[in-house]
């Protein structure tokens, strides 16, 4: 059987990488909109309205407004925008969350897309806390390395453009910390109030990892680096693309650092919590155009699909 699908927003950064992932699909036929059409109203309603799945690749607003289009009751959206994804009406993309999280998407035909910066956030707190090795009011901050290719075309023509070695150090921002993912961060992570995020954007295409600092006198007495490990394994043992690294391994460091870049090119995310008996540290990675967006994209569709999750992806 082969599915419809359609790219609005097929010439972006999230757009273009769905579709590197697509084109090689024999499952999957893709209906292209003319270049010069692509911001047509019209067309694109038309091509949404014959789509099984619509991979929403735009702008808060344009996401609105396409999803103000559909009239076919079998389209099914899945929007990479932050227009949906803390509204009940839609099903939150991270299939990983909770229990029951897959099944959902499977008979959702509204899915939001996670926020990079979310997921990695949310991926490490929300089984600890669901566990109860994390209290819901801990007053949890964070920070996010993340490369320039999470800010679309604009941030990459920039970032691109900057020969004179001006961006060449990383670059705190969201500085009024009222960053765009808190809501989700708060409601999907199953925190009593928003954390204190500061991303940072460094001079690399993509690649992201979230840092998460906890002082071990503010949690349960038995919150420890092997009771998080063991819980992180318990949750994610049937998940495909999440890898629970124990500190000591190889893997996790390289030579006493903390590789961002090493999950690109692939849709898989790293867990890692690093510390001793007084700090810890939750660590996630994922590449921000994989698991962090397009990737993410792609497995939901497969999940709403039917089809074996990891198709098209690799790990
Ligand atoms: N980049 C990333 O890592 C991530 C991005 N996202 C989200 O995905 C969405 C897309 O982001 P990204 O790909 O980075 O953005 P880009 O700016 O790279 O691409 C957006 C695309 O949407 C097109 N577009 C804008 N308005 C309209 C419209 N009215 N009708 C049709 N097309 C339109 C743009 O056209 P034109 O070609 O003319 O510019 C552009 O091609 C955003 O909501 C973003 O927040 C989510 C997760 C990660
Ligand atoms: C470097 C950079 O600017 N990154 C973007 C995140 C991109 C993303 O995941 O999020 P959305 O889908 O919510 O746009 C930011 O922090 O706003």
């Amino acid at each position: 059987m082969t599915f419809r699908v359609f790219v609005d927003g097929q010439e972006g950064t999230t757009g273009l990488r769905i579709f590197d992932y697509l084109q090689t699909r024999d499952d999957i036929e893709v209906l292209r909109i003319a270049s010069d059409r692509r911001k047509e109203r019209d067309e694109r309603a038309r091509l949404i309205n014959q789509a099984d799945v619509v991979f929403l690749c735009l702008p808060d607003e344009a996401s609105r407004e396409a999803a103000s289009l559909v009239d076919n009751p079998d389209t099914c959206l899945i929007d990479a925008s932050t227009a949906f994804r803390t509204d009940p009406d839609w099903t939150y993309g991270l299939p990983e969350m909770t229990p029951g999280q897959r099944e959902r998407i499977r008979e959702s035909k509204r899915i939001a897309n996670v926020g990079c910066h979310a997921s990695a956030f949310i991926m490490l707190v929300r089984p600890l806390i669901d566990a109860g090795l994390l209290p819901p009011d801990y007053p949890f901050s964070a920070f996010s390395l993340t490369g320039y290719s999470g800010g679309g075309k604009k941030m990459i023509a920039e970032f691109e453009a900057a020969t004179d070695g001006s961006l060449d150090a990383p670059r705190p921002y969201a500085l009024t910390l009222v960053h765009k993912h808190l809501p989700e961060m708060r409601i999907h992570g199953g925190l009593e109030r928003s954390p204190v995020f500061t991303p940072i954007v460094g001079h690399f295409l993509k690649g992201l990892s979230v840092n998460i600092p906890l002082q071990r006198s503010h949690l349960p007495e038995g919150t420890t680096v092997e009771s998080i490990t063991r819980a992180w394994q318990a949750h994610y043992d049937d998940a495909s693309f999440v890898n629970v690294m124990a500190a000591q391994d190889s893997e996790a460091l390289d030579n006493g650092f903390f590789d961002v870049t090493a999950c690109n090119g692939t849709n898989r995310v790293d867990l890692c919590v690093f510390g001793n008996d007084e700090r810890l540290a939750l660590v996630s990675r994922m590449d921000n155009l994989g698991k962090g967006a397009a990737g993410a994209a792609v497995q939901n569709m497969n999940i709403h699909l039917g089809l074996e999750e990891t198709t098209g992806l690799s790990r």
